[in-house]
């Protein structure tokens, strides 16, 4: 059988016009019409935790929107990945919007019940509050992972209002509950103002390594590459990605947007360098189209997402040959 007839893949938009009918990711099927699959993306409608703008909620639809024009065919990683395996669009999964802890513990639920079906996750937030429930049903499928965190901001810090559960913390937490692997943490793209020193040696002590915005302008994305491979190797792989690692003229529609940021070139850049990667679940959040213009946010999360689901494809692809 062909990879073709294997795989349900996108609606044919030279059949019918890519502006036609609802939104799903890259116009693939739903997950409910083909079974199972092995990437599943799953929107997580979800902005309680912020602490600036809100409207991340809105982000997975503004994605799914931006992404009737992804192709199947991916030049950059030499792959079609929606034939290497079958990726679906799983919908969303519906929290409460009042109860932070209760919206936490439903995520996690539903991620548990995603993966034991042997699908990997590819996330489409929500604030990046969401990190957390997901990887904490990554580590109970894989133990404790390695983390590329790409965002601005650190997402370490303790509390905020006495909340734990936020969208600046979730990172914190993961390595309190010991589910990330510590000698493979990393932040990239962070830049911007903190509240204090104090910050950046917490963090450090949590075991985090840090690629700044400005790394990536002067070392360029393959040396950054390179160097997060490195660090990486064969362990499972979660990436997290903050749309806000952007700069605001790459992505303005996001909560806490600051000036300085990646291009969404060496965004995906530095992903198609890490393509050899053990890439078990990603997501994209913090995407708030309120504050978007003519989609340019929602086209660089597209993008981004497509490049992370076709890591996800080769690999499953490889490990079925092997
Ligand atoms: N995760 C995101 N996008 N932002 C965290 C910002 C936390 C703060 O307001 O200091
Ligand atoms: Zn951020
Ligand atoms: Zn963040």
């Amino acid at each position: 059988m062909s990879e073709q007839q294997q795989f349900r893949g996108p609606v044919d938009s030279s059949r019918i016009p890519r502006y036609a009918g609802p939104a799903t990711f890259a116009r693939l099927p739903r997950l409910d019409e083909v079974g199972t699959a092995d990437v599943a993306v799953v929107g997580v409608p979800f902005d309680s935790g912020v602490s600036y703008r809100p409207g991340a909620r809105f982000g997975g639809n503004a994605i799914r929107e931006a992404s009737r024009l992804l192709r199947p065919y991916n030049p950059a990683q030499d792959a079609s990945p929606f034939a290497l395996a079958q990726v679906a669009d799983g919908g969303d999964i519906a929290v409460n919007p009042f109860n932070i802890n209760e919206a936490v513990e439903t995520i996690e639920a539903a991620a548990d019940e995603l993966l034991g079906t042997g699908a990997r996750m590819m996330t489409l937030g929500g604030d990046h509050t969401i990190a957390l429930p997901l990887l904490r049903s990554v580590a109970k499928k894989h133990g404790p992972v390695a983390l590329l965190h790409f965002d601005a901001h650190l997402d370490t810090w303790d509390t905020y209002f006495g909340a734990e559960y936020t969208h600046g913390t979730p990172f914190r937490r993961a390595v309190e509950e010991g589910i990330l692997d510590t000698e493979a943490l990393s932040h990239v793209g962070t830049r911007g103002p903190l509240y204090g020193k104090q910050d950046l040696t917490d963090d450090e002590k949590l075991g985090f390594g840090i690629v700044t915005s400005a790394d990536v302008y002067r070392r360029g994305a393959d040396e950054v590459a390179d160097q997060l491979r490195q660090r990486i190797g064969d362990r499972p792989l979660y990436i997290s990605i903050d749309i806000d690692c952007l700069d605001p003229a790459h992505a303005p529609g996001t909560g806490t947007p600051e000036a300085g940021g990646m291009t969404s070139r060496e965004l995906l850049e530095i992903l198609r360098g890490l393509s050899s990667c053990n890439l078990v679940s990603a997501d994209v959040v913090e995407v708030a189209p309120a504050y978007d213009h003519a989609e340019i946010t929602s086209v660089a999360a597209s993008h981004t997402a497509y490049e992370l689901t076709t890591i996800m494809s080769r690999q499953i692809a490889a490990a079925r040959q092997a």
